[in-house]
């Protein structure tokens, strides 16, 4: 009989879960959308709750859709948005607050007080990563202090802290496993990359009670059974990873050197540096890239906030598109002769510049400036950040072996237009897979490695197709006219926000 393996994938504005059979075929998925709360400027918050039911009902349609039983399925693999922090009362499981966003800026202040008191040395040396409200440390802090009694309650043994992941696999569990991966155990800045394990000194640092921790594991591990009333019979999860290192083994990136760009809501690019923790000296965040078998590769990540988000902004907010898929074709109409550039930093700038406090601009508006002309701004201004981030790798990544092509995937490589401009904006071929859903193949992978219905990793690698090459075609001249009119936008953009931000 058919084995099946079953990938959650909780991303920031939906939940999906989708179903592969032994060929690494999707067989079935749904998916479904739900609430983001913005409470006031820079702050974004998810109910913990809401996305739970959104998972169980998704899975339950990707099984029934598939018109098998849950006893085929050999095991479950989650992903997750990373960082997006949650703490629940262990005794109900219901969250004691909203789940704070990973772009969400609200500990802005507290981020600079730490830096102020000098710990900005220490957590990038343990963490690989930089002070930024962007991760959970700050955003437990904030919970704790903020919500009535949680922090005499957390310190009596009364809560637990989990990133999504976490939260999924104790309601999966119905509470007999709190647990999380090494990758999403990188992102909360409470855990020693180089050493694997939650540092005391962090901590302290950021006033964290050690047991409402989970316990870490390898992103392949018996993580639990989900209880049977859920999906009719209990399913063992055997994988988890946060959603763009799931995404760098769904695209097979399992050689140092190799590079993957995940367009979604934000944009991920992680290089794998292999099995040392790679320091970056431009203001990228070294991180772990998977745990496999107790052995641990490491990566360069460039986090940009807003990519895809700027798409929804021109339909959601502008309401000048009715669908996504419109900006490619109003873009490749629009007036070349009018230079507009969009930086988009509605949640500040992430790598390489780190601004939180920054707000986004548009440059170069005339009277003639229309849909087309925007559409075309806001994805020249995803290809411009991926440069920034890709020059920034490059340096340091000197001297390495380094592959000279950006495998490709997310929601938004679905536009040509954009991946043909990020191919001319690199200078480098850009790689577009058969599977767009790599990062819930990634997670479908570990729990499949796991059981052993799946090859291990080169087996694996074999499976990857390629499904369109965009090579650059535009000329040097043109290509660095462009990106320095890109970086004298992004330059105004700061020094204007720093100094509206002085008014009283
Ligand atoms: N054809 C398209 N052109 C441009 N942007 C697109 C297109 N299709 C989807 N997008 C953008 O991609 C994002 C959805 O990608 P997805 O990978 O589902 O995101 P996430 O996992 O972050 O929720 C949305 O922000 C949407 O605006
Ligand atoms: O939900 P996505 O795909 O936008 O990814 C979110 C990231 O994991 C945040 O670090």
């Amino acid at each position: 009989m058919t084995s099946y393996i079953l990938a959650i994938d909780q991303g920031t504005t939906s939940s999906r879960a989708i179903l592969f059979d032994e060929q690494f075929d999707i067989v079935s998925s749904s998916q479904q959308e739900f609430a983001q709360h913005f409470p006031s400027s820079g702050m974004v918050e998810h109910d913990a709750e809401e996305i739970w039911h959104s998972v169980v009902a998704t899975c339950r349609k990707a099984i029934a859709d598939a018109g098998i039983n849950a006893s085929q399925i050999a095991g479950i693999g989650i992903t997750n948005q990373r960082e997006t922090t949650v703490i629940w009362d262990k005794s109900t499981g219901k969250p004691i607050h909203h789940a704070i966003v990973w772009q969400d800026r609200r500990t802005s202040n507290y981020c600079n007080e730490l830096k102020a008191s000098g710990h900005e040395e220490t957590v990038r040396d343990k963490t690989g990563l930089l002070l930024d409200p962007y991760f959970s440390a700050t955003k437990i802090n904030w919970l704790l202090d903020h919500v009535d009694r949680a922090r005499k309650k957390a310190e009596d043994g009364k809560l637990l802290f989990g990133t999504i992941d976490t939260y999924l696999l104790w309601r999966l569990t119905d509470g007999a496993s709190h647990k999380t991966d090494a990758t999403n155990a990188s992102r909360t800045m409470l855990f020693n990359t180089a050493k694997n394990e939650w540092d005391d000194a962090l901590l302290k640092i950021f006033n964290v009670p050690r047991q409402i921790l989970p316990a870490v594991e390898d992103c392949a591990a018996e993580f639990g059974n989900t209880v049977t009333d859920l999906f009719g019979a209990s399913i063992p999860v055997l994988g988890i990873a946060g959603d763009q290192h799931a995404a760098v083994l769904g695209q097979a990136c399992f050689s140092p050197g190799m590079i993957k760009s995940t367009y979604g809501t934000g944009c991920f690019v992680m290089l794998n540096t292999g099995e040392q923790r790679a320091e970056s000296k431009n203001r990228l965040l070294s991180t772990i890239a998977y745990r496999i078998n107790g052995k641990t590769t490491y990566a360069l990540e460039g986090s940009i906030f807003i990519a895809g988000a700027a798409v929804q902004w021109l339909r959601d907010g502008l309401k000048i598109i009715d669908d996504a898929s419109q900006t490619g074709g109003l873009a490749a109409e629009a007036d070349r002769s009018q230079d507009v550039i969009m930086v988009p930093a509605f949640a500040g700038l992430g790598a390489p510049y780190w601004e939180p406090d920054v707000r986004g601009a548009i440059f170069g508006l005339t009277r003639n400036t229309g849909p087309r002309e925007l559409s075309r701004a806001a994805l020249e201004a995803v290809c411009y950040q991926t440069r920034d981030l890709v020059d920034a790798m490059k340096k340091d990544w000197q001297g390495q072996k380094e592959e000279s092509v950006l495998r490709v995937d997310g929601g938004m490589v679905a536009s040509d237009w954009t991946m043909q401009y990020l191919a001319d904006t690199l200078a480098t071929p850009i790689d577009r897979p058969s599977i767009l859903e790599t990062t819930a193949l990634g997670a479908a992978w570990l729990a499949g490695m796991k059981s052993g219905v799946w090859p291990d990793m080169e087996g694996f690698s074999k499976s990857w197709k390629l499904q369109n090459r965009f090579e650059p075609r535009l000329d040097e001249a043109k290509r660095a006219h462009r990106y320095n009119s890109w970086l004298a936008a992004v330059e105004s953009t700061i020094s204007q926000s720093k100094a509206s931000s002085k008014e009283i």
